[in-house]
């Protein structure tokens, strides 16, 4: 029987260090993170990622019906993830690796599920390792805004995982002696 200290030893050797830069896309050039890679397809419903010229992201979107809150609406925690992941890609598509420090959401309107979505994302500024991130979610056909968001991506090294690891074992192990 595992336990989660076993857990902490045993790190997922699913993933290279290449992954990290450079991960498995789907057709529609949308990066997927650790259990989309199963599904082949990203879980919260983003469809096509691209970059332009100018440096803003561009993605389709639409809300799976696993994430209705109230009738033919998204969950706000749907709202809130999808703009964490897709404001998240634009580091990574400038081969950048990093994690969300901060993330503000304002909820402008309810969002349908089922309905063709855009999110557009875009840095505000670079401070250090610190990316300022901003984006949008807007209704298709037409551009209402349904929900804004920005935040803070930092900048990580690739052994940022095998570091959570062993702190993470450190503090099981720190558990299990303090009884
Ligand atoms: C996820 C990647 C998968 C990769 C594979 C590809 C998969 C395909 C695509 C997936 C895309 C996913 C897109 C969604 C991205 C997530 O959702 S990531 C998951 C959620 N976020 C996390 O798990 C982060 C958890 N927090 C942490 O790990 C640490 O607190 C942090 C944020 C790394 C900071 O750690 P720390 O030890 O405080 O770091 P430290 O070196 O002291 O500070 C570094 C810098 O961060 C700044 N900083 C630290 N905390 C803050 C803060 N709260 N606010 C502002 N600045 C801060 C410091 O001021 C410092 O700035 P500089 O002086 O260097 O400019």
């Amino acid at each position: 029987m595992s336990t989660s200290g076993d857990r902490a030893r045993t790190p997922n050797r699913r993933w290279a260090g290449s992954d990290f830069q450079d991960p498995p896309r789907t057709a529609g050039g949308v990066a997927l993170c650790g259990a989309c890679r199963a599904a082949s397809a990203c879980r919260l419903g983003v469809e096509r990622e691209r970059l332009d010229e100018a440096g803003t992201a561009w993605f389709d979107v639409s809300c799976p019906h696993e994430q209705e809150g109230g009738p033919n609406v998204a969950h706000g925690g749907w709202t809130a993830s999808v703009l964490d992941e897709c404001l998240g890609h634009v580091p990574l598509l400038n081969s950048t690796l990093s994690v969300t420090a901060e993330l503000s959401v304002s909820f402008v309107k309810p969002v349908p599920v089922g309905r063709p979505l855009r999110v557009r994302a875009w840095v505000e500024k670079r401070e250090g390792s610190r990316w300022y991130i901003s984006g949008e979610m807007t209704l298709l056909p037409g551009r209402a805004v349904l929900a804004r968001a920005s935040g803070i991506w930092v900048t990580r090294d690739t052994g940022h995982f095998d570091r959570h690891e062993r702190w993470l074992a450190e503090q099981d192990a720190s558990a299990t002696s303090s009884g």
